[in-house]
């Protein structure tokens, strides 16, 4: 695990969007795995301002992100679709075609997740897959549980996610209970994984990602055992990471 402190979110978001820069310029026609949620905000950003500088050129990338809340529509502008299109996709030259994002308001929510699942392994897997993490561990929407999805399958969210995620609708009663997200396999069959983590309120989750045991009450935990993972941090999520556990040839610790 290669574990990079940074000062603060921006910096964090710039060097995220270096990262993904650098993979679609030695792989032009890469798959991404994206990430919605407040932290990866400031990289799309960054990765728009690259593009409009011509240093960037998306039209042969493909994309699929992690989840979707089941029952809203596309044009709600709380689902992950709008999210994506909003923050990201509108400002961008990629095809309208190469981008994928579950339907969580198909019909047969089952057969959505399996023909999903099913165009990722089409497309090649994914080159680089960039997460977010929850406060209690979550990666996509993979909650703390005994037993965790292995593939693209409908979850349940838990109140701690609800809570946290009603910052971004009208009330918590309108955050909807149920995801359509990658499982752990789907995201651990990634070549490359960043994890993306800003603030105090993640310190807990990233000591236990880097250096606890792993443990399905921690989904992130699962990602120590991924042979190209980069925790990209600030240093408020670093903060109680501890120092022998940063003490290792592939950890550079920037900001110190
Ligand atoms: O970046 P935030 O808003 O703290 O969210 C953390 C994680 O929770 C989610 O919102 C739900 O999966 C993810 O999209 C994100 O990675």
């Amino acid at each position: 695990m290669r574990i990079i402190i940074e000062k603060d979110y921006q910096t964090l978001s710039k060097k995220a969007a270096l990262i993904l820069a650098s993979q679609i310029t030695l792989k032009p026609n890469s798959n991404l795995g994206l990430a919605t949620g407040g932290t990866p905000l400031a990289m799309y950003k960054n990765l728009i301002k690259m593009y409009k500088k011509d240093e960037i050129d998306f039209s042969k990338v493909q994309t699929f992100n992690l989840d979707e809340y089941c029952g809203l529509s596309e044009s709600n502008p709380n689902s992950y679709h709008y999210y994506m299109n909003h923050n990201f996709f509108n400002q961008i030259n990629i095809k309208k075609d190469r981008i994928n994002i579950p339907n969580g308001n198909a019909k047969n929510l089952n057969k959505e997740c399996r023909e999903y699942e099913n165009s990722i392994k089409k497309a090649g897997g994914i080159d680089l897959q960039v997460l977010g993490i929850g406060s209690n561990g979550h990666i996509g929407f993979n909650e703390p549980a005994k037993n965790l999805n292995v593939n693209t399958e409908i979850v349940k969210l838990t109140k701690e996610t609800i809570t946290a995620n009603s910052r971004f609708f009208e009330s918590k009663a309108d955050v909807p209970k149920r995801a359509i997200s990658m499982g752990i396999a789907t995201i651990l069959k990634s070549n490359r994984i960043i994890l993306l983590a800003s603030g105090k309120n993640k310190a807990e989750a990233i000591k236990k990602t880097v250096s606890g045991k792993i443990s399905t009450q921690i989904p992130a935990s699962l990602l120590q055992t991924h042979p190209n993972i980069t925790m990209l941090l600030d240093q408020e999520a670093a903060s109680l990471i501890k120092e022998e556990d940063l003490e290792t040839d592939f950890n550079c610790d920037s900001a110190k």
